[in-house]
């Protein structure tokens, strides 16, 4: 009971089972829905849980800018923990979690970016250079081919991309496979692709303590996210175990891996299919780039890539491959719409924000169901005229630190791909496959025709 505050509308389903269904029935749909009836701020009630959606940048911003001991995200990730490993990110106190999430902006500095691009550069003119002449590609099991590789590299390190990467690679994919939409609920139950990961997680902690062992022997220093790690030192001078250093690399890598090569295959698809209105611009900037730079491609000549920058921008607005971001309310918790009315979260709600359902708002975004890059550009972009409009990697104090590590990635593919090759689309652009733990655009449904050339 919340003396003297409003508590936020529950939406009219049938006891017991009515919220659970239309919760099932998809998230997107249950938005679409509940909105125009209840507005900005309403809940779902889940069996014994509570949703409370917060829709729109006003009260967005509420929910970004929560401090820890307000909205936490420890009890609504915490199904990680397996995948992870202990001692790591959601299975520590706040404070633990606090020191940890500085090895990750360490690793993920502007210092360490620089040399991270050079091996990017190395991967993907790598990749491309063994395509044909012309031919189809799917370009979502392509992009994510590569994405593993320069992940391989760039977070892993060179002793697991030179010689340990099959053995690796397979292991992390059972990783993958073994969360489900079951994990989130029941994240030990037990079931065959939970057996599995949980073997692959034992099997990665021999291969990576030997890793590790042999670097802190030798005191080598390579310039990738492990060696961070191993490097990180807490507060009070002590380090990261050799399982925890695996465990915060898996993090990494998760937060990275599928994110990155949905953005950037969409990203390809609905530059493609918007071809005449939209390649122009990009090409010309990659035209301009190579006579001022010369062909060469590193952080600070992406950086000045800014066509490129939008058409990446606008993919991930149209489609964020994290659909909901959720948090635990640990008080009760105020926030205002846009209309002025308030409501009190009360304490214990889940809460969640949605990118996929903000980013298509009219009152933000013009034609927000068209792909239009420009639509960031100066002087009007219009994502800025409020905080979270755009919320694509998240906002606020948990905001995605991996953020300008995925531009780079996603800009130096693009970059070698349209310096090489010119594209068409083979059918229509996907649909979204919403039955994925992170969404991206239906498998099997990402064909595009290419034909080598130089720009
Ligand atoms: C296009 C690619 C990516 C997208 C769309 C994306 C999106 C996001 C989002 C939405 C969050 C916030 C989650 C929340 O508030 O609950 C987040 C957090 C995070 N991301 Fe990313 N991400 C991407 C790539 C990466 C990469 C490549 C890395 C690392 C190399 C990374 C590392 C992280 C980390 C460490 C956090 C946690 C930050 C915190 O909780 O304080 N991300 N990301």
């Amino acid at each position: 009971p919340l003396k003297g505050r409003k508590s936020p509308p529950v939406i009219d389903v049938a006891p017991v089972w009515g919220g659970m269904l239309a919760f099932l029935a998809g998230p997107m749909k249950l938005m679409r829905e509940a909105t125009p009836k209840y507005g900005e701020v309403f809940t779902v009630p889940v069996f014994h849980k509570r949703i409370t959606f917060l829709i729109g940048p006003k009260v967005s911003e509420f929910f970004f800018k929560a401090k820890d001991t307000e909205m936490s995200q420890k009890e609504v990730y915490e199904f990680n923990v397996p995948t992870f490993g202990k001692g790591v990110v959601f299975d520590v106190d706040h404070t633990t979690r606090a020191e940890q999430f500085r090895f990750f902006a360490d690793s993920l500095k502007s210092n360490r970016l620089r040399m991270y691009v050079g091996m990017m550069v190395k991967e993907a003119e790598d990749f491309f250079s063994k395509w044909g002449d012309a031919g189809e590609v799917d370009l979502l099991e392509q992009l994510s081919e590569l994405i593993v590789l320069t992940a391989s590299r760039c977070l892993l390190g060179r002793e697991i991309r030179e010689t340990l990467y099959s053995e690796v690679t397979d292991l992390v994919h059972d990783l993958d496979k073994g969360m489900v939409p079951l994990s989130v609920f029941f994240p030990y139950a037990p079931i065959e692709a939970h057996r599995k990961r949980d073997a692959a997680r034992k099997n990665l902690a021999k291969i990576f303590d030997k890793v590790i062992q042999a670097r802190r022997e030798s005191g080598a220093s390579e310039p990738d996210v492990l060696q961070t790690f191993i490097d990180a030192r807490y507060k009070d001078g002590s380090r990261l175990t050799n399982d925890q250093v695996l465990g915060m690399l898996i993090a990494v890598l998760f937060a990275g891996q599928h994110t990155s090569s949905i953005t950037s295959t969409w990203t390809g698809l609905l530059a493609i299919a918007n071809k005449e209105r939209v390649m122009p611009a990009l090409e010309k900037e990659q035209k301009d780039i190579m006579k001022k730079h010369g062909k060469d491609l590193d952080f600070d000549i992406l950086a000045k890539m800014d066509e490129l920058h939008f058409a990446v921008k606008e993919a991930l607005r149209m489609h964020p491959p994290l659909i909901m971001l959720l948090r635990m309310a640990q008080v009760p918790f105020e926030v205002e719409t846009s209309t002025g009315k308030k409501y009190t979260v009360p304490k214990g709600h889940i809460v969640a924000t949605s990118p996929a359902f903000s980013h298509r708002l009219d009152n933000v975004y013009s034609d927000p169901n068209e792909y239009k890059p420009e639509r960031f550009r100066e002087p009007n972009p219009e994502d800025k005229a409020q905080f979270a409009s755009f919320i694509g990697f998240g906002g606020g104090r948990h905001g995605c630190m991996g953020e300008t590590f995925a531009y780079m990635q996603i800009k130096t593919i693009w970059s070698i791909l349209l310096r090489n090759f010119e594209f068409e689309m083979v059918g229509k652009v996907p649909e979204p496959d919403y039955t994925g733990m992170v969404v991206g655009p239906t498998a099997g449904q990402c064909k595009i025709r290419y034909k080598r050339r130089v720009l």
